[in-house]
C-alpha cells in the first residue's frame, strides 16, 4: 500500500504461527484464515498513526487533542519501541487476520479490514436490535473467528474485529496474565545478526 519500511511478508513469532495453524485447523471443511498483518517495523508504526491522526483531525477539527488520541488509538497503536510497553506489531505477537472460503476468497465480515469506524468493533452486531441476513452472516463470520482463535490462547482487541494477540502487552491486558513474554522484535537478518555478534 506504499507504506514507507513496509515488509511483503507476513512474519509472527513462531508461538503465534503454531497457534495459529491450531486455529485454522480447528475451522469447519472450506474456511481458512488469512493473515492479513503480522511483525511491524516502529516507522510502519508511526506512519499508521500519524496518517491516521491527520485524517481524524482534517475530518474533525474540533476534536480536542486527547479525545483525537483517543479516536486514533482506537484503531492505530501508539508508536513504541519501549521494551516494557511497544507498540503489539512490533513484538511479532500481534497479527490482523479474517476468515475466507475454500477459494481463498474474504469472508464477509461486515467491514473492510482497518476500517476506522464504529462497525469493526468486534461485538458491533451483538449489539444491533434488528439484523439483515448479510448482518448475520457477518456476526456468525466474527464469531467464528473469535472462537477459533481464543480457543488457542489469543486475546481480540475489542475495537477491531481483525486484530488478536498472543504474548504481548494486550494479550496479558485483555488475557488477564501476569506479564507478557514478548518484547520489541528485529527480522532475523544477516545484517542484524552481524550486529548482534560485532556489537
Ligand atoms: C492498523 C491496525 N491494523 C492495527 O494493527 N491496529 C492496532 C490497534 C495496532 O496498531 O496495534
Ligand atoms: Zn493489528
Amino acid at each position: 500500500m506504499g507504506i514507507p519500511g513496509a515488509v511483503q511478508e507476513c512474519f509472527v513469532r513462531e508461538g503465534v504461527y503454531r497457534a495459529l495453524l491450531a486455529a485454522a485447523r480447528s475451522l469447519p471443511d472450506g474456511i481458512g484464515i488469512i493473515v492479513l498483518d503480522g511483525w511491524r517495523p516502529w516507522q510502519v508504526q508511526q506512519y499508521l498513526f500519524d496518517t491516521l491522526h491527520e485524517a481524524i483531525r482534517h475530518h474533525q477539527p474540533d476534536l480536542s487533542t486527547t479525545a483525537l488520541l483517543e479516536r486514533t488509538r482506537e484503531f492505530v497503536s501508539v508508536p513504541s519501541r519501549d521494551p516494557l510497553a511497544p507498540s503489539p506489531h512490533l513484538t511479532g505477537g500481534a497479527v490482523d487476520v479474517t476468515l475466507c472460503d475454500a477459494d481463498g476468497l474474504p469472508l464477509d465480515m461486515g467491514t473492510l479490514f482497518d476500517e476506522a469506524v464504529p462497525a469493526s468493533h468486534s461485538d458491533y452486531f451483538e449489539h444491533l436490535k434488528a439484523l439483515t441476513p448479510q448482518q448475520q452472516k457477518a456476526r456468525d463470520h466474527r464469531r467464528l473467528l473469535y472462537h477459533s482463535m481464543r480457543q488457542q490462547g489469543f486475546t481480540n482487541l475489542p475495537s477491531e474485529w481483525w486484530h488478536y494477540d498472543f504474548g504481548d502487552q494486550l494479550w496479558a491486558y485483555y488475557g488477564a496474565h501476569d506479564h507478557a513474554y514478548y518484547g520489541p522484535a528485529e527480522l532475523d537478518t544477516i545484517e542484524n545478526r552481524w550486529r548482534k555478534q560485532l556489537g
